[in-house]
């Protein structure tokens, strides 16, 4: 029989792959049954033996700890808002004013995630700290919360001293739904749509809540990504997953902002057809050394820009949301 700090260490190992496998790589390895097995071992075992817990537990997921507040925590390094481009002259217009500072340019095209910009600071591969965005430079701290999101790696797959992640915290739509059916049941105000409820889920001052609350996370960036030797956009996306956080499969790599804009036009009909709601798509310049030149502007970078679907009738979103 292997000592309990052996058995404890491979089940925490064994659960993490679970979760990596389930939500980085989508291709689920455990039935739910099998997981729930090895996490009640682990904090059966954890409770008997306390001297082994620490807290980068897989078991710390299903929450416990209960905030007074969110203290303040300034961001490394400032989050920017997005300029909007609404339709095709808008887009031409980023294009050119693109294109009269740098030559050649690959552009990559990601959806717009609509929840909360979350970030995570990583020290010798363990999370230690996510905030929310706040006013862009200050955040509220909300680590505990975010633990209880199995998207959101504990510990990374690959060494690195410090890593800053940012990516986009979200609920999905079925998480919505039945998180809407419940409250209605209690008689309690319903979110009116997947991003408050996201904001709400992730603003609990008891984390079991948030654990409850089934949210996901996408991670779209790093900070100083020419240190980790990442020159383009599409490497960044590909190091991240390798890193284990959850990625959004569905960029595509442009090289005329033609294409993007008809992608663009492809995307308003399919906006629907993902588990998880999307305001639009946010257009990049690939190569993060002609993002470095093309610099920012006093709110947002100029090597960025968000194309927003136009705005539908309500009629058809609710209908959407229902029948679908
Ligand atoms: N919501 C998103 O899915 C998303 C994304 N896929 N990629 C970025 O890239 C940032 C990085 C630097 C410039 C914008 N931002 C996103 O969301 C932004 C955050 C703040 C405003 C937008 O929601």
């Amino acid at each position: 029989m292997p000592d309990v700090s052996q058995r404890i260490e491979a089940l925490r190992e064994q659960i993490e792959e679970a979760n990596y496998q389930y939500y980085g790589l989508d291709q689920p390895t455990l039935s739910d049954a099998e997981y729930d097995a090895l996490l009640q071992e682990l904090i059966r075992l954890e409770k008997e033996h306390p001297e082994f817990l620490t807290p980068d537990s897989p078991s710390q997921r299903v929450g416990g700890y209960i905030a007074k507040e969110f203290p303040k925590v300034r961001h490394a390094e400032a989050l920017l808002s997005l300029d909007n481009a609404f339709d095709a002259g808008d887009l031409l217009e980023f294009d050119r004013r693109v294109r009269a500072l740098v030559a050649e340019v690959e552009y990559v095209v990601e959806l717009k995630i609509d929840g909360l910009t979350v970030a995570l600071t990583y020290e010798d591969g363990a999370l230690v700290r996510g905030a929310t965005r706040g006013d862009g430079e200050v955040g509220e701290e909300i680590t505990a919360n975010l633990k209880t999101i199995p998207a959101i790696p504990l510990r990374l797959r690959k060494q690195a001293d410090r890593l800053d992640v940012r990516g986009e915290g979200y609920m999905p739509k079925g998480s919505f739904l039945r998180l809407n059916q419940e409250r209605e049941e209690a008689g309690q105000p319903l979110f009116a749509n997947p991003r408050n409820a996201a904001a709400g889920s992730l603003r609990q001052l008891d984390s079991r809540i948030t654990a409850q609350r089934k949210l996901g996370y996408f991670a779209y960036q790093v900070l100083t990504p020419e240190e980790g030797e990442l020159a383009s956009q599409t490497a960044v996306l590909d190091y991240l997953k390798e890193q284990g956080f959850s990625v959004n499969p569905e960029y595509r790599v442009f090289s005329a902002i033609e294409e993007v804009i008809a992608y663009c036009g492809e995307m308003v009909e399919k906006r629907h057809n993902y588990p998880y709601d999307i305001d639009g798509l946010v257009i990049k310049v690939n190569d993060i050394a002609q993002q470095r030149e093309l610099g920012f502007t006093a709110k947002s970078p100029r090597w960025a820009i968000a194309y927003k679907f136009p705005a539908e009738q309500v009629e058809t979103v609710v209908e959407d949301i229902v029948i679908r």
